[in-house]
């Protein structure tokens, strides 16, 4: 059985006379433990997808199983704790607290959960361990999201969701920051489902979902991802 089942989810929007399907009969699925990419260009569809698997938004209709529940037919305290416990978030722009320091942002969100990680142990393996003390302002976007990362993995997820994790930083950065998205999949066995525009990045996955003006187009899956260092874009 798949980890995440998406079957027939539609996510409608009334704008005053105008319905906006922003979501038309989505369904994939993705196993556990492996590296999904959902592909597609601005306005596809992609973040409303992704903000339904981590509980912070509903769909119209259709089913989200994670893990065998269906978590769209959760109530708001459900929502919650599958969000604190379950999901690990990763966004474009960090969504660091400015006035904590690294190691704080870590423990603020170790603090909520039950079987958080050591967030110092954390930090090392992402290799801040002399930026620890400093704040968000202080360090660079590939640092901040290394921050972001740990943060995430530090709660000890079953699942993490990366919502255009490159798309703010330079090639560099940018690769350094998928490696620690595929090793969070390949060694800690995570389910990973990163977002992006960027064909090549797609290229490290397991599954390639492609979705294109509100449906999916595609479900691919490779059976040889190339690794992080070969990718070029
Ligand atoms: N709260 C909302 N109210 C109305 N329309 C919305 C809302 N959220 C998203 N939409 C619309 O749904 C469609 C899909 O948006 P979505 O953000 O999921 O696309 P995306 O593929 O993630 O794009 P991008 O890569 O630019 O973030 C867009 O047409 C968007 O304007």
């Amino acid at each position: 059985m798949a980890y995440i089942d998406v079957k027939n989810e539609f996510k409608k929007y009334q704008m005053g006379d105008t319905e906006i399907v922003a979501n038309n009969n989505i369904s994939f699925q993705v196993d556990e433990g492996s590296l999904a990419v959902i592909l597609g260009p601005s306005g596809a569809g992609k973040s409303t997808v992704l903000n339904i698997l981590g509980g912070m938004d509903s769909p119209t209709s259709g089913k989200i199983l994670v893990d065998g529940t269906d978590i769209a037919q959760f109530n708001d305290h459900q929502l919650t704790q599958y969000r604190r416990d379950d999901v690990g978030f990763i966004f474009q722009f960090y969504n660091l607290i400015p006035n904590l320091s690294t190691k704080e942002n870590v423990e603020l969100a170790t603090s909520i959960v039950k079987d958080g990680l050591d967030p110092v142990n954390v930090l090392n393996e992402v290799g801040l361990s002399a930026r620890l003390d400093n704040f968000p302002s202080q360090l660079s976007g590939g640092e901040q999201q290394r921050v972001a990362i740990a943060r995430a993995l530090a709660k000890n997820p079953k699942l993490l969701l990366c919502d255009e994790p490159t798309g703010a930083l330079d090639y560099t950065t940018g690769k350094q920051v998928l490696q620690l998205l595929s090793d969070a999949s390949r060694t800690f066995h995570k389910t990973v489902i990163i977002i992006t525009h960027n064909s090549e990045i797609a290229k490290i996955a397991d599954r390639i979902i492609h979705i294109n003006d509100a449906k999916v187009r595609s479900v691919i899956d490779n059976a040889k991802p190339t690794p992080v260092s070969d990718i070029e874009w």
